[in-house]
């Protein structure tokens, strides 16, 4: 809402949110906390759902389309009588009745967000824009996973929440980062507008078990290849860093930021930081110290370094993270194993 103050300045503030259904005012209508999880069905937003279905007040619904995430990755839950599994694309209009929304539905991995762009782009476009509609309608607090792609190719290292990014419009990897930009504006223009509670979380590289083992990402790359004997394929220059999060971590510092009451945009990452050649190094002496490390050709813009600053995370949210890359690893190396079938020499 805009207003003219009285010595004429232009003053944005925000509308009140939109009530929910007038029964759940009812002291006599009781009933679970309906947490809707867009991309329930894939890596993070499976931890995700196992970390809300703990709580008994909880009624989880998932809404995903099986781009890149599988059933199989909620089986514990199907048929349980707080959990329902619906077959949706969030680029069409979802009605349901929710209070609270985990918007994570995007191909995240390179290779699967750059397979299709023009529905990359639909799915942070319109998808965002359908679950805002559904959000304003059944007045629900909804969170973005928006991503540290919308940094680009950061000019400034490590990355704070100001700083507005480096990113190339019209390049390979812009229906996902530009993508994310426009999510992250409409979440704003309805919060200012419409007075939706948003959040906004600005995830930063994350692994961990279930991530698809043929997903293309660099952890689950190297440990795939790490366990089957193959090179490690470092793309060049490797030098180029990342800072890696695990997913408890992760799903713990969304938590927090949906039950917070602090919009964002915020970092959750974790703030070590790597080189890919350092990567490499690790999971070849942590997994397998006989494969080799080949030097492949990278793609179009990938970021040469990228860490969080996550002063703002520890300061509203109370949140760091507990897992470093050397313990995390491990653990992902037990789940790629079992489903690779490559079991631990004696
Ligand atoms: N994992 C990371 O490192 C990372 C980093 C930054 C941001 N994120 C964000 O977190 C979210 C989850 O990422 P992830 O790593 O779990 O990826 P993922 O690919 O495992 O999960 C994405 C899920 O969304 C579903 N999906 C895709 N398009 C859809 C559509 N149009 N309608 C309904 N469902 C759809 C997929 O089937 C999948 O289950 C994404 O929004 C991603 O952009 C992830
Ligand atoms: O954290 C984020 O915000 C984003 O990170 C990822 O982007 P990217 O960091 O490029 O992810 P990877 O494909 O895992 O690549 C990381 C680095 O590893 C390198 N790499 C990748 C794969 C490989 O086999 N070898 C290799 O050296 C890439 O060149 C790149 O420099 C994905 O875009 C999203 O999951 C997420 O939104």
């Amino acid at each position: 809402m805009a207003k003219n103050t009285s010595n004429g300045e232009h003053q944005i503030t925000t509308k009140p949110p939109p009530t929910p259904s007038p029964l759940r005012n009812s002291k006599f209508f009781q009933s679970n906390m309906r947490i809707l999880v867009t991309g329930g069905a894939g890596f993070i937003g499976s931890h995700l759902v196992d970390k809300l279905m703990e709580n008994e007040k909880n009624e989880v619904i998932v809404a995903d389309n099986y781009f890149t995430g599988s059933k199989d990755n909620l089986k514990k839950w199907i048929g349980h009588p707080r959990f329902e599994l619906i077959r949706h694309d969030v680029t069409e209009p979802l009605l349901i009745e929710v209070d609270k929304i985990y918007h994570l539905a995007c191909p995240a991995s390179p290779i699967f967000y750059k397979h299709n762009p023009v529905k990359t782009i639909k799915t942070n476009v319109i998808g965002t824009l359908n679950m805002l509609g559904l959000a304003k309608r059944v007045g629900a607090r909804i969170l973005l996973t928006s991503t540290s792609e919308v940094y680009g190719d950061p000019l400034e290292h490590p990355q704070t929440e100001s700083y507005w990014g480096n990113v190339n419009p019209i390049g390979v990897r812009s229906c996902y980062d530009e993508g994310k930009r426009v999510a992250e504006t409409l979440m704003f223009d309805y919060h200012r507008q419409h007075g939706i509670e948003i959040r906004i979380a600005r995830i930063f590289n994350t692994y961990g078990p279930r991530m698809n083992i043929d997903d293309g990402r660099v952890v689950s790359n190297f440990i795939a290849q790490a366990l089957r004997g193959e090179p490690l394929t470092v793309q060049a220059p490797g030098t180029q860093t990342r800072s890696f999060c695990y997913v408890s971590d992760m799903v713990d510092g969304l938590i927090r930021l949906m039950e917070g009451e602090n919009t964002g945009p915020i970092n959750i990452g974790n703030p070590g930081e790597f080189t890919m050649l350092e990567l490499a190094e690790t999971v070849k002496e942590l997994i397998n110290p006989e494969v080799v490390i080949k030097m492949v050709d990278n793609t179009p813009d990938d970021p040469r370094q990228r860490k969080p600053d996550i002063s703002k995370a520890k300061e509203l949210l109370g949140w760091e993270p507990k897992i470093k890359l050397r313990d995390g690893l491990p653990l992902m190396e037990e789940d790629f194993r079992l489903r690779l079938g490559v079991p631990k020499k004696k």
